[in-house]
């Protein structure tokens, strides 16, 4: 990714986004705009008194109006180290500056946002769009940081839940296969489907204890539901555990969970294979409204039985002096349906475009960062900086002023910084790397080694190993590359 400030352009993976010119130039340290659903964050700095870090700041994601400061934390070692950025020269622009992201990462400070002196948490944040759920998720600090034993604890969970149900399918399979009928099939899964649906609350609790990016009320809405079908309604009505709607509702659970939950698995380990991911996003729009078919068709089912039975129901006078009816109660769950399921049907659209087209998803982001520099003097804040900030781990950075433009992307790391004397990038793990002054080209290719110099007076270059060449004008001394 580079960012060019001064044309308000930023070009991604070959695409170029244009930035309007009014966010380019607003002096307010943030503002909100969807730039193709990018988030820009912007922040004043004069750069050669800073040194910059690329820092873990986690939950950037935007709300539009909050202040960054109380949302960015830097959590010492929550990424790993962090490459620095470090301006070597006092003299804005004209010299060199110095980038090491791949060979020496300083540690990144152990420094809040907000409490770090010059730091360059700007007033607000952008957003490219609004999301109440979101923003809920937003708001809850602890899911900033996800530590090695809540993501082993995460992916062990998603391997035993996606193998529950994974037995479940199988069970129902053979069940069927061997039967030949529907009828029996909710008995014979019936353990094994409340133990798992039930292990599903403990998702509400990685959302509250913010070991997951999500919203506790969509997942706490939508783990009770299912709860609730299980033990209220399928587990203790028998006469509704033969309808075709129950089965409907668990073949529509089993599929979901299955391709949710090995998701959930493959993205802790960073490797998520196009088809889990594609059915992960997109298998629910037709599984969705099918289950919620299954789910209501099975409770209409149970109403008369209910109703006959009088179960659940407390009825007056009794020695509490409260009454209860579960009849109504479930005709009240009924129709609380229509304006939950759609929230929880755009929420998922919502997840959908985010990860299956790349929009901003954001909550842990990576940012850039600036701390003054030990020698600088007092900072002035005459520069605008546009930082463009993304999901971790796939880093990206860049910063930008008017005289210097530098990016780091890894883990494939590339890196650059152009000023108006020195181009200089860097290319690993098959290093190339390059240096371009107004006097001198170098540059160094591994591991079938070129290597080439050229000054005014000087133009050398290596190819080895089995093709060693040499060029020069004036070649004063051989080097070994
Ligand atoms: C008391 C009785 C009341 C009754 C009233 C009832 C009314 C209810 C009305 C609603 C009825 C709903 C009925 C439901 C029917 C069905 O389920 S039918 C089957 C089809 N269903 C689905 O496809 C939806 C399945 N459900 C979900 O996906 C979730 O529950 C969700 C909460 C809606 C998912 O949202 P969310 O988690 O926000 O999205 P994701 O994209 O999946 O994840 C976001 C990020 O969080 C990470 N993450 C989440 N969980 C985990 C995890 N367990 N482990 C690791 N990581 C996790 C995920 O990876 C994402 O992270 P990033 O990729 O880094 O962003």
């Amino acid at each position: 990714m580079v960012l060019d400030a001064q044309n308000s352009k930023i070009s991604i993976n070959g695409c170029i986004l244009i930035a309007p010119s009014e966010l380019v130039s607003d002096p307010v340290v943030s503002k909100r705009h969807p730039i193709h659903h990018m988030t820009w964050l912007y922040f004043l700095t004069q750069i050669n008194t800073f040194d910059v870090f690329v820092d873990a700041s986690v939950n950037c994601r935007p709300t539009g109006h909050s202040s960054l400061s109380d949302k960015v934390r830097v959590p010492a070692g929550a990424f790993g180290h962090a490459p620095p950025i470090v301006p070597r020269d006092s003299e804005r622009g004209a010299a060199p500056w110095v980038t090491t992201p791949c060979a020496a990462p300083r540690p990144v400070p152990a420094v809040s946002c907000d409490r770090a002196p010059f730091s360059t948490c700007p007033g607000t944040m952008a957003s490219s769009e609004d999301d109440g759920a979101v923003d809920e998720k937003e708001t809850n600090n602890r899911r900033r940081n996800r530590g090695a034993i809540a993501t082993a604890w995460l992916t062990f969970y998603n391997i035993a839940m996606t193998a529950g149900w994974l037995v479940l399918a199988i069970t129902m399979m053979r069940f069927y296969l061997q039967k030949g009928t529907h009828r029996g099939l909710y008995r014979s899964i019936a353990k094994t489907l409340k133990f798992f649906q039930t292990a599903a609350l403990v998702e509400v609790g990685h959302c509250a204890i913010g070991i997951v990016r999500t919203s506790v009320i969509v997942t706490g809405v939508q783990v009770c539901s299912r709860i609730f079908m299980v033990w209220f309604i399928a587990s203790s009505i028998r006469q509704v555990q033969s309808e075709e709607s129950v089965i409907l509702f668990l073949v529509v659970w089993t599929v979901t969970e299955i391709s949710r939950y090995s998701y959930y698995t493959f993205n802790l380990l960073h490797q998520v294979p196009y088809f889990i991911k594609w059915a992960r996003y997109n298998l629910f729009i037709v599984l969705y409204p099918l289950g919620v078919v299954g789910e209501l068709l099975t409770i209409y089912a149970a109403l008369p039985i209910v109703r006959r039975t009088a179960m659940y129901s407390l009825r007056l006078p009794n020695k509490y002096n409260v009454s209860f009816d579960y009849y109504y109660f479930l005709i009240i769950a009924m129709l609380s349906y229509i304006p939950l399921f759609p929230q929880l049907f755009f929420h998922m659209l919502r997840q959908r475009r985010k990860v299956l087209h790349g929009e901003q998803r954001g909550t842990d982001h990576w940012s850039l960062k600036l701390t003054p520099r030990q020698h600088s003097g007092t900072p002035k804040s005459d520069y605008l900086h546009p930082v463009e900030t993304v999901n971790p781990p796939h880093i990206t950075a860049s910063v930008t002023t008017p005289h210097i433009t530098a990016s780091v992307t890894t883990p494939h790391i590339t890196a650059s910084v152009t000023t108006p004397h020195i181009t200089a990038s860097v290319t690993t793990p098959h290093i190339t790397a390059s240096v371009t002054t107004p006097h001198i080209t170098a540059s160094v290719t591994t591991p079938h080694i070129t290597a080439s110099v050229t000054t005014p007076h000087i133009t050398a270059s290596v190819n080895t190993p089995n093709n060693k060449s040499l060029a020069a004008d004036e070649w004063r001394s051989r080097r070994k590359w």
